[in-house]
């Protein structure tokens, strides 16, 4: 089922890309088999609580695809010159994280999980802390749970909180995030939310639990597939081939991969099989990865990763 509406999502999603080029004013999305209406870009004000690598992809994946005007964001760091290029694109900046919670409606929380109490607890002035009311609070921090969220944002009078798992491959257009809606996100908070992740990939609503494992895969995995691309292209460049072209075919290999293990909806052991020639070329290839242990390695980078999730959520 989930499959089922992440395709009919894209379908939508196709159409939606295709009618925002052409500046219709209405859009329809379907989300958990819900029809859904939307402007053509969200009238919300959005803030980022950090201005590090995910706020970029999200906020440059949401203008990319046209979803917000720049004035619409408010990001805040405690570095002025990390802010420089978001001035360049446009957004309005602050030193100061209250004025991101107080003018915005949608505020992501994006600085280091450790960070969390430190952060949130300059989110406010004690004078203003009534006026924070009624806030979407979207945390993409690995590890830290609904429960501690809830309790660190509950000071702010009707706050809703959804925990999401997002990736960077959002910048272009693939992203892969999961989520889990806090006790008192309402279905608008959730569709809202779908838009603004959907528009730049796909987004699945999971049971808490599931945040830490699949993350492992979808949040760290773009960093285990960058280690693997550059280790094909560096056996080529031992093979005397020039990186530049090495590392073009590596990227496009597993993007083709990835393309078939999608599309075709083979198992990837039957799509290997259709490679590996009896005697051949690949075969030899496979036994020398078989025998360097490259499956289990990838499994205990998922376990590892998975497990260093609930390590870093209890850091404080
Ligand atoms: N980078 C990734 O691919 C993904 C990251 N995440 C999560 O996103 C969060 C941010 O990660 P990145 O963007 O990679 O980190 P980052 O280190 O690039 O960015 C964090 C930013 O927070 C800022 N900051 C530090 N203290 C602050 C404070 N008190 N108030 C406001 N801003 C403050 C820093 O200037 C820094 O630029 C983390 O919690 C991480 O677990 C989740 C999924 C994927
Ligand atoms: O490495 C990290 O902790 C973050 C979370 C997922 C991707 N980057």
């Amino acid at each position: 089922m989930i499959y089922y509406h992440s395709f009919v999502n894209r379908l939508f999603l196709k159409n939606f890309k295709r009618r925002s080029a052409l500046q219709i004013s209405t859009n329809v999305f379907l989300c958990n088999n819900k029809t859904i209406k939307t402007q053509n870009k969200i009238q919300q004000r959005i803030g980022f609580i950090g201005d590090g690598n995910m706020s970029k992809a999200i906020f440059r994946s949401m203008i990319k695809y046209n979803l917000i005007d720049t004035s619409q964001v408010y990001v805040a760091s405690p570095f002025k010159q990390n802010l420089d290029i978001w001035v360049k694109w446009n957004a309005n900046v602050t030193l100061d994280n209250s004025e991101v919670t107080e003018k915005c409606d949608i505020i992501f929380l994006a600085v280091k999980p450790y960070l969390l109490s430190n952060a949130v607890a300059t989110m406010y002035s004690e004078k203003k802390l009534k006026k924070i009311s009624n806030k979407l609070f979207v945390s993409i921090l690995a590890g830290i749970t609904l429960e501690t969220l809830e309790n660190v944002l509950s000071k702010f009078p009707g706050s809703r909180v959804i925990r999401v798992l997002p990736n960077t491959p959002m910048l272009v257009g693939e992203g892969c995030s999961i989520f889990c809606p806090g006790k008192y996100a309402t279905r608008e908070d959730i569709d809202l939310l779908q838009i603004i992740l959907n528009t730049s990939g796909i987004s699945e609503q999971v049971p808490e639990n599931m945040i830490n494992p699949i993350g492992a895969l979808s949040g760290s995995g773009p960093a285990f597939v960058y280690l693997i691309i550059e280790a094909l292209s560096d056996g080529c460049v031992r093979m005397g081939v020039h990186r530049d072209i090495a590392t073009k075919f590596a990227a496009k290999t597993v993007l083709g991969a990835a393309k078939m293990v999608l599309e075709t909806n083979k198992h990837p052991g039957v799509l290997k099989d259709e490679v590996c020639s009896a005697g051949g070329t690949t075969i030899a290839g496979i036994h020398a990865l078989e025998k360097a242990g490259v499956r289990g390695g990838m499994m205990n980078a998922i376990e590892a990763s998975a497990i260093r999730a609930v390590e870093v959520g209890k850091q404080k």
